[in-house]
């Protein structure tokens, strides 16, 4: 382990925030050693242990629908520590990644989803995001400053139940219909975990640039926590600091590459993260590999995963080169339940006005503003 990491992690009380600026440091840019590669076999920590998941539960025919390999193929992994922890390293079908580029870039972001631009612009303005975007965006050039499009200023999107980043609670009035391609996904993924029946409720798409970055928080919001929380990455790399059950324990950083799927659930559900830092993904290329794919031709008509066009792909392929779009997905209410008719003090917390994503010029404070203390 690098020595500055390492003396990091025994400093105790403040061990997590210090790992958190350690990694979002500019210059001189950090040691990554330290960081747990799932991609590179035989370049994993101590921790890493390889997790069977069981492919009964997820058929070959489904997995397929939902752009995934068969389970029997998916590479798993657990983290000694962290049980209910599981890191499914790129299980999507050649082609199939582009398809939820686009859903998050064109299709996601449309009303009545909302979005972090709606907090300070009408609805109309913020309606239609990927036509008022998509010619500034293609039209760009790399050496050149150029005012951002509406797109590239999308920070969050949220569907299903809306969570509300002031009250940190969902409600019951506040939903709009759960895309069925990602419900697809979700429950395919879920089942595959042994999370029968799961159903996805609440969408939180999140949009990272190379200066961006996510705070230390826990999400906690939803009201069963037996059920777990999905997380899906697609494009440039982020490394993801896993904390545990208290703000200040220490954290295992960990690469999240395109294509990578998170699981947290059991006594994982509820551990502190944070997103530092936002890297290349690491071909070395523009576009990651796994997003140049084209779709097979006998991708079932079935399939909720359906090709993108090249003059879309064209507008995605711009966005993604300087972008990682990661989408959680959570279920909020257990099985056959409700939202309680009068908000008991369980579920209400302290509010705070959410800045989700934050940019290289915020002060260090306001970088880890999604935190429950
Ligand atoms: O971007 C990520 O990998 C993490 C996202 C996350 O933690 C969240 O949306 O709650
Ligand atoms: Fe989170």
């Amino acid at each position: 382990m690098a020595k500055m990491a390492a003396s990091m992690l025994q400093q105790g009380e403040d061990a997590f925030r210090k790992l958190f600026k350690f990694y979002r440091r500019k210059n001189p840019p950090p040691d990554f050693s330290d960081v747990i590669d799932f991609s590179k076999p035989g370049n994993h920590s101590r921790k890493v242990f390889n997790c069977d998941l069981n492919a009964v539960l997820l058929s070959d025919g489904d997995a397929c629908r939902a752009g995934l390999h068969p389970v029997c193929k998916w590479k798993a992994f657990g983290l000694d520590g962290y049980p209910g922890f599981i890191f499914i390293s790129n299980p999507f079908l050649p082609g199939s990644q582009r398809h939820w580029v686009k859903q998050c870039l064109k299709v996601y972001p449309q009303k009545p989803n909302i979005c972090n631009l709606d907090m300070h612009m009408s609805p109309t303005d913020t309606d239609n995001l990927w036509e008022k975007s998509r010619d500034q965006i293609r039209q760009k050039c790399a050496a050149k400053r150029e005012p951002k499009s509406l797109l590239e200023k999308l920070r969050w999107v949220t569907n299903g139940y809306h969570y509300n980043w002031d009250t940190k609670m969902y409600s019951a009035d506040h939903c709009t219909p759960f895309p069925s391609d990602l419900n697809a996904l979700s429950e395919g993924v879920a089942a595959a975990c042994g999370f029968q029946n799961f159903k996805a409720e609440a969408g939180i798409l999140n949009y990272y640039h190379f200066d961006s970055s996510l705070g230390i928080h826990v999400d906690e919001s939803e009201l069963d926590h037996s059920r777990p929380l999905l997380s899906f990455s697609f494009g440039q790399s982020a490394v993801f600091l896993l904390g545990g059950l208290r703000r200040e324990d220490p954290a295992t950083p960990m690469f999240m590459h395109s294509g990578d799927i998170m699981v947290m659930s059991g006594s994982s559900r509820l551990l502190y993260h944070a997103v530092p830092r936002i890297v290349s993904s690491p071909d070395k290329q523009a576009v990651p590999q796994c997003l140049v794919q084209e779709l097979a031709d006998d991708t079932p008509e079935d399939s909720v995963v359906q090709n993108v066009s090249e003059e879309d792909w064209a507008v995605c392929a711009k966005y993604i080169q300087t972008s990682r779009i990661n989408m959680t997905v959570r279920q909020v209410l257990g099985l056959g339940k409700a939202f309680p008719t009068e908000p008991d003090n369980e579920n209400t917390v302290d509010i705070q006005p959410g800045t989700y994503h934050e940019g290289s010029s915020d002060s260090e404070e306001s970088k880890v503003k999604r935190k429950k203390q």
